[in-house]
């Protein structure tokens, strides 16, 4: 089958500095990477070493927090190379490895990455392993931040790590990592103008739906990528913004198509957004978080953030988990309206007051791991055998507390993961390869 004809190499941010980049590379271990949104970390980055021959002695590994970014990056990436996907490019998600032994970028959820090294610590596959999108700050990616650190002690020589972001706290990551160096990449692509509600609405789903009806009546064409808080919501939307489109004079606006994105659709109702849109038609696509990083959705000119978000919380006095609706965080905010603006200039509506976002939302997201039972991820650590650790002193980029570091040995002692030295048993083993089998 003839490979895929190859699109033109974008001239990115990160494009023009190639040298840069390569040089600090060449020169240290770990190299944290901070670009604005768009400006080519997840596709880019990769290619650039590839070309200048760090996959010579290993592959190169990048991670995702997200099964559909690591999927719509890698096929983006194997068309600009004019390669087929699976060749020397490919992912590898949940029950899925599109990869061969030709691969030579390969990009993988960071819950993969995870169980790679549960059969090979040293992950001595890789030469270079990306951990993209750090400031989702992922339960996953944090523990990789810390297996990171102690890795590159033991291949100094042959292991490069970066670590990118759109908005990360480059100073402190650096700290975390002895001083390595990071690179301010500036620069975005196109512009993308925002808009402020002067109020916050009462209802989010009403006004987003209003929003986008606005949209579809009044500006050119051009997709919307409209932001909910979960699955219930999505399908809410879906159903009112049909009928209100329906509803609409015979001819008074093009065609349109509503699509929802949501992380427990079948990945191939997924994809579905990648597909070119009909002519003469504009796309709705209704999200939650998952298109909120990494996501290229080429047609995307206008988004709608609620400024909402759904998020697990975990109380470990009373051991339960809760699913709130709560505000997102600034770094949410920016990662949104980044979903415009990448093939062409954007608008950006965000339903709240600018008063709420300079002033009320919280400026990064906080970390999952200072949010979530620390069970799994305890066990996970206890089956590495790694030398010397103590997982009470485990090297966190921000520590969970104590108290839930001591609810996770509680749980795992009860249920006979781990003894009472601490040490994993053989039950704990098995319950380890499951926990992240399914990953
Ligand atoms: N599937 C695609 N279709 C069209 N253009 C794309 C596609 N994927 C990437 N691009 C182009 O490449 C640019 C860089 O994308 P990339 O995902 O590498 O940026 P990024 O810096 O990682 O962004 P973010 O932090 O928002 O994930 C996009 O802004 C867009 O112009």
């Amino acid at each position: 089958m003839p490979s895929p004809s190859p699109a033109p190499p974008p001239v990115l941010p990160i494009s023009e500095h190639e040298d840069e980049i390569v040089a600090a590379v060449d020169a240290n271990p770990v190299v944290v990477v901070i670009g604005e949104t768009g400006s080519g970390k997840s596709t880019q980055l990769s290619q650039i070493l590839h070309r200048r021959g760090y996959t010579r002695r290993g592959a190169i590994a990048v991670t995702q927090p997200r099964r559909v970014a690591a999927v719509s990056v890698s096929r983006r990436v194997a068309q600009e190379l004019g390669v087929p996907l699976g060749d020397e490019v490919g992912y590898a998600i949940r029950f899925e490895d599109r990869t061969s032994e030709r691969t030579c970028i390969k990009y993988l959820t960071d819950g993969i990455l995870l169980r790679e090294s549960l059969s090979n610590p040293e992950l001595k596959q890789y030469s270079v392993i990306i951990l993209d999108e750090a400031h989702e700050r992922s339960l996953n990616t944090d523990i990789l931040l810390g297996l990171m650190k102690r890795l590159i002690k033991d291949r100094a020589s042959d292991l490069k790590v970066l670590i990118t972001s759109a908005t990360l706290d480059g100073l402190k990551v650096s700290k975390f990592f002895s001083g390595c160096p990071v690179l301010n990449i500036p620069g975005t692509l196109f512009p993308v103008e925002k808009f402020y509600s002067t109020d916050r609405p009462t209802n989010y789903i009403e006004s987003s739906l209003r929003t986008a009806i606005d949209i579809h009546a009044k500006e050119p064409p051009g997709d919307v990528l409209i932001f909910m808080t979960g699955k219930d919501d999505i399908d809410k939307m879906v159903s009112k913004l049909e009928e209100r489109i329906r509803n609409l004079e015979e001819g008074s606006c093009i065609d349109a198509l509503v699509l929802p994105l949501h992380g427990s659709l079948p990945p191939e109702l997924q994809v579905r957004v990648f597909a070119p849109a009909p002519p003469n038609c504009r796309r709705f696509i209704v999200a939650t978080n998952v298109a909120e990083t990494s996501l290229t959705v080429d047609g995307v000119v206008f988004v709608i953030d609620c400024g909402y978000v759904k998020q697990r919380q975990y109380n470990p006095s009373s051991g339960m988990y809760s699913l709130d609706v709560v505000q997102i965080s600034r770094v949410q905010a920016d990662q949104r309206a980044g979903r415009a603006g990448r093939t062409r200039p954007g608008k950006c509506y965000r339903l709240y007051p600018i008063s709420i976002y300079q002033n009320e939302f919280l400026e990064a997201t906080v970390p999952e791991i200072q949010r979530s039972s620390l069970a799994g991820s305890v066990l996970y650590l206890k089956s590495l055998n790694l030398p010397d650790i103590n997982i009470l002193k485990f090297d966190f980029l921000d520590p969970p507390s104590r108290e839930s570091l001591e609810d996770a040995l509680r749980q795992l002692y009860l249920i006979d993961a781990i003894d009472e030295n601490g040490q994993i048993t053989d039950v704990g083993r098995v319950m380890a390869g499951i926990c992240y089998k399914f990953l």
